[in-house]
């Protein structure tokens, strides 16, 4: 969706090449502005690049800062049944939660490419007995074959809350995800009323930039978590203290 123009400029003067900065004023060239889907697209490319270039270390850190973060954050120490995902293309790992929650006595879903429909998820249960798969994209994923999954499926709409990873967000909770729209479509729902869970991006901070093109299904978050900072949109955030 275009922007005023005044954002508009503010975001062209901030145009940084790509792959050389880590800064979070890093935009896309002004002149694909008016071109949300190329932008977007110029924009996953330089995200992914830019969390592929952290190092081991700095990925350590950046977990240990996220967890505990993640540890103290008030809703997902009132929830019992919590979305996570495993990794992929260096996202931030957020594994180790798993055994954290469930000693807690929460139950961890993961999300599944639901078969015979057009990228949209399920969430089955995951603990240390899981048999998992590999899917299409080589990510592990709990077993569906032979109905492996029955009864412990939950719908999205009765998780607590949804640990989602993503490519790039901003502070108004707009995120980027891979670009399949699997979570956009599975989480669609959110916009009428009714049950629903609480949607958290988990990221590196080098994933945030000053405001994403935001797409008439795109979901907001209500909250990213980073290993820098909490953000929360609409509200005044969680600063790098926090
Ligand atoms: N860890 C994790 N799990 C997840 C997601 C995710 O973003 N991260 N998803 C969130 O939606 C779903 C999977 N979506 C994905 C969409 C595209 C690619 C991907 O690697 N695309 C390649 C092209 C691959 C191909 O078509 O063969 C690419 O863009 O380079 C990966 C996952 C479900 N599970
Ligand atoms: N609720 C929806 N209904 C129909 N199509 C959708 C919906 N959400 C997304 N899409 C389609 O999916 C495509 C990819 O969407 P988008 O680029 O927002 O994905 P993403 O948020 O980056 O990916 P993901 O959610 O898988 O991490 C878009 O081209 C859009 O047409």
């Amino acid at each position: 969706m275009l922007k005023p123009p005044a954002a508009r400029a503010a975001l062209a003067n901030h145009y940084s090449p790509p792959s050389l900065s880590r800064d979070v004023t890093l935009w896309p060239l002004s002149s694909e502005l008016d071109h949300p889907t190329a932008d977007r697209r110029a924009l996953r490319r330089l995200l992914r690049q830019r969390r592929g270039q952290l190092t081991a270390p700095e990925r350590r850190n950046a977990e240990q800062a996220l967890l505990r973060r993640l540890k103290r954050l008030p809703e997902l120490l009132r929830a019992r049944d919590i979305a996570l995902y495993l990794p992929n293309d260096g996202e931030i790992d957020a594994t180790r939660l798993c055994r954290w929650l469930q000693r807690r006595g929460a139950r961890v879903y993961l999300p599944v490419l639901r078969p015979f429909a057009v990228n949209s998820l399920w969430f089955v249960r995951y603990d240390d007995h899981t048999p998992l798969v590999s899917n299409r994209f080589g990510i592990a994923e709990p077993d569906t074959r032979f109905g492996a999954h029955k009864g412990r499926r939950l719908p999205a709409w009765a998780l607590d809350i949804v640990l989602m990873p993503l490519v790039g967000f901003d502070e108004a909770g707009a995120r980027i995800g891979m670009g399949g729209g699997f979570y956009d479509r599975s989480f669609g729902f959110t916009r009428r009323a009714g049950p629903r869970p609480r949607l958290i991006g988990l990221a590196h901070h080098c994933q945030k930039v000053p405001a994403l093109p935001v797409q008439a299904w795109d979901i907001p978050l209500d909250a990213i978590v980073s290993d820098r900072e909490i953000v929360r949109p609409g509200r005044r955030h969680g600063n790098a203290s926090s």
